[in-house]
Parts: structure tokens; C-alpha cells; sequence
């Protein structure tokens, strides 16, 4: 019998990691993880249960303690805390300023890290295989995983990125006010997480000249190089 596919892809913010897995997850058929959603998620569970994030134990305790849903369909993944869809919540300029105090909690990680490589084990099992994209999917979550990438672009093509997306612009007062966002978070999190270097085995895609269709062909063709090169 064939091992399940499970992809692991890393890399900063804004290199398109979440829009490249999901796309790969879906034209393979397997289902996706976006771990951090999960980083995200408990950060929306503290900011609306006024636990403050400096304070690592009570942060530590509510991860372990998380009442966590996410659907891994490429086509609709959701997150849910409690009941309550967050989909939305997560990505507001709020959470996205506070999540990396919590990312960067060494007690929380390994909470969290344990629940996705459960998460992984799980989805693969349903589904045959599972693209999960993060941090340090390729190097702590899921270190065997049969497919690794590490997806990176220039920090100026990230800031473009991102700035389109959420300001509709990427002209230089919309990039400025983006730079936290990308710049800052990542200066945070590379402080617990390697995601600027592909560890050994670890396979480079550098999306800075690529649109986003090019940026999934590359990560397709890196998966079936692996995969042929197995039989
Ligand atoms: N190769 C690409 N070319 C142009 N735009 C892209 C490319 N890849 C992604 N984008 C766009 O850039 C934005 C950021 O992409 P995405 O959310 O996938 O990045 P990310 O690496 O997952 O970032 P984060 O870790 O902060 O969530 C999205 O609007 C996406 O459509
Ligand atoms: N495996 C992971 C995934 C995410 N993080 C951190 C990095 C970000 O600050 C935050 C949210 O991630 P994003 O949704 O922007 O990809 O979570 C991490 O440390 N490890």
C-alpha cells in the first residue's frame, strides 16, 4: 500500500504558502492544514477571554485547552473556537498584530505542534494526503514528511502582496502601512521558528517572478519529481 502524501510547506509572511497548499491540495484531492490559522485561532481566544498574552502560563493553559474545530477542505477550510466561526475574526489587523506574542510562546508551541501532527495523521488518513503549510511544518510539525518546500519571495514582493490585499494598493503609503504586518511578524517568529532557510532536504521555491498559477505549477512539480523518483 502507497504512504499517504503529506506535503509540508513552509515559509514567510506573504510568499503565498497558504494560496500555493491550497491549490496543490486540492488538484491532488488530499486535504489541507493551515497551522497558522491555529496560532490565530487561540489568539482570538485570549484577546476575547482577557487573558493577557505576556502572561505565558495562563496563554499555555488556554492553548491546552482550546476548544478547536478546523475543516481541512482546500475548497472551505474553516476554524471554529467554541462554536464560533472565526474565519473571519482571525485575520483582522487586531489579531494579526498580537499573534506573534503568542507564536512565540515556547509553552504553547509544543501544544499546538503536537495537535497538528494529530491533525495531520488524521486528514491523511481520511483523504490520502495532506498539504500543511506554516512555520516549521518541514523542520519541528512534520519533519518526515514524504514532501518538503520551504516557499519564500523578496521581502519587496511580499509587502506588494500583502499590501494589494488588504489595502487594494500597493503604493508606497499602502506598503508602509503593511510593514508590520509582514516585516515585523516575520522578525518575531524566525526568533522560534527557521522559515527564511530550507533546512537539508528541504526543496526551495522562490516565487518573487512567478504569478500565483506559476507559483502552484512549481510546487506540482516539485511533488511529482518526489514521488517519481520513490518508485
Ligand atoms: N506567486 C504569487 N504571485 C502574486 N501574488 C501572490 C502569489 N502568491 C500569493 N499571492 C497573493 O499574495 C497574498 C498573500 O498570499 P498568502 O496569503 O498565500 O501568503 P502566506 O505566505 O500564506 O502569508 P501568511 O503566512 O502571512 O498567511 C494573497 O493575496 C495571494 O493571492
Ligand atoms: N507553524 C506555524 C504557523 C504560524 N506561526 C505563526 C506565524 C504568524 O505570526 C502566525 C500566523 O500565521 P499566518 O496565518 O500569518 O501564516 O502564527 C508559527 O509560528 N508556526
Amino acid at each position: 500500500m502507497t504512504a499517504p502524501l503529506t506535503i509540508a510547506i513552509d515559509g514567510p509572511s506573504g510568499s503565498g504558502k497558504s494560496s500555493v497548499a491550497k491549490a496543490v491540495a486540492r488538484r491532488l484531492g488530499i486535504g489541507y492544514l493551515d497551522t497558522g490559522a491555529m496560532y490565530r485561532a487561540l489568539t482570538w481566544w485570549c484577546l476575547e477571554r482577557g487573558v493577557d498574552l505576556a502572561d505565558t502560563e495562563a496563554v499555555a493553559e488556554a492553548a491546552r485547552t482550546l476548544p478547536l474545530e478546523v475543516g481541512t477542505d482546500p475548497d472551505a477550510p474553516t476554524v471554529a473556537v467554541d462554536g464560533t466561526d472565526v474565519g473571519a475574526a482571525i485575520r483582522t489587523s487586531e489579531v494579526s498584530t498580537a499573534v506573534s506574542a503568542v507564536a512565540t510562546n515556547l509553552q504553547v508551541r509544543p501544544v499546538l505542534q503536537q495537535l497538528q501532527r494529530d491533525l495531520m495523521a488524521r486528514i491523511a488518513d481520511e483523504t490520502g494526503g495532506v498539504v500543511a503549510e506554516g512555520r516549521d511544518i518541514t523542520t519541528v510539525v512534520a519533519p518526515d514528511a514524504r514532501v518538503r518546500l520551504l516557499v519564500t519571495a523578496s521581502e519587496e514582493a511580499r509587502l506588494r502582496r500583502r499590501s494589494a490585499e488588504l489595502h487594494g494598493s500597493a503604493d508606497a503609503a499602502a506598503v508602509e502601512a503593511t510593514r508590520d504586518q509582514v516585516v515585523r511578524r516575520d522578525r518575531d517568529d524566525s526568533t522560534v521558528s527557521t522559515f527564511t532557510e530550507a533546512a537539508e532536504g528541504v526543496h526551495l521555491v522562490d516565487t518573487s517572478d512567478l504569478d500565483l498559477e506559476a507559483s502552484i505549477e512549481a510546487v506540482l512539480d516539485v511533488v511529482a519529481g518526489v514521488t517519481e523518483a520513490e518508485e
